[in-house]
């Protein structure tokens, strides 16, 4: 079994794939005799991976690190300065160009930050946004002003608000869900019949998903996205 572990700004997920099934890792205790190699991706350093890394290197298991190219099978990404692109931004769009072939999609990865990307039905990359994570939105405000609060239980809804944590949460959410509206444009423009498929992922993927009709939500986009990236660049 692969053993595929995603670093993202705020926290390292780890999981063990297996015949094109996941299944929880316990990054305390790795069954190294069973995994085969490990591919990771990270966005910021971090110490346990670091770890995780020394433990493979003395288990003589071979890792392998994703990283962005301008171009991957079919798929062409938009930046000219392709290293600067966030490798799980790339492994989204690789995530969903095998699990929709030939069909534009928007992926919208919601964490720690909030990543909006925009493919178009030929695997292009037409580019996308970097927007703060609803958590930074709503704590930029609360720390930058004095009079805006949150009261630690009040929802994210689309609703209008009349008190300042709904004005708050409210404002953050509508925020979002208006910069994926401004996405779709970008696609509808190109092929006004069809209708786009939006995929969610991350900590607020399955919130957001609820927001868009017909959309999916794929808690493991990112690491899909690894395992195709480790295939694909093997036949490369
Ligand atoms: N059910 C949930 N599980 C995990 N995180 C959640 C959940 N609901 C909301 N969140 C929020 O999602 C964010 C974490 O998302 P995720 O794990 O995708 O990002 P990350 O890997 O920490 O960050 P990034 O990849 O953007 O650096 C946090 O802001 C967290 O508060
Ligand atoms: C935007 C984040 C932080 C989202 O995890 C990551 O994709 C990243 O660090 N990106 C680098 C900048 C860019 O994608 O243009
Ligand atoms: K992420």
């Amino acid at each position: 079994m692969k053993l595929l572990i995603d670093v993202g700004n705020t926290s390292l997920k780890a999981v063990l794939w297996h015949s094109e099934q996941s299944q929880s890792a316990d990054i305390n205790n790795l069954p190294w005799l069973k995994i085969t190699e490990v591919i990771y991706a990270c966005v910021g350093r971090s110490d346990l991976l670091n770890d995780i890394l020394t433990q493979a290197a003395s288990n003589s298991i071979n890792c392998f690190e994703a990283k962005v190219s301008k171009k991957l099978g079919d798929l062409v990404c938009a930046y000219e300065h392709v290293g600067n692109l966030g490798i799980d931004r790339w492994l989204a769009l690789i995530a969903g160009f095998k699990l929709y072939p030939n069909k534009a999609f928007i992926v919208v990865d919601a964490g720690t930050a909030t990543t909006i990307d925009v493919l178009n039905c030929e695997g292009l990359h037409l580019g996308g946004w970097i927007l703060p994570g609803l958590d930074l939105m709503t704590s930029s405000l609360t720390q930058n002003t004095q009079g805006v609060f949150d009261d630690g239980k009040t929802p994210f809804t689309n609703e209008l608000g009349k008190n300042t944590p709904n004005g708050l949460k409210n404002g953050a959410l509508v925020a979002t869900i208006g910069a994926i509206e401004q996405a779709k444009l970008h696609l509808n423009a190109q092929k006004a019949d069809q209708a786009v498929q939006i995929i969610f992922a991350g900590g607020y993927g399955s919130l957001l998903q609820q927001q868009f009709e017909e959309s999916i939500f794929d808690s493991l986009l990112v690491m899909k996205g690894l395992n195709y990236w480790y295939e694909l660049s093997k036949t490369a």
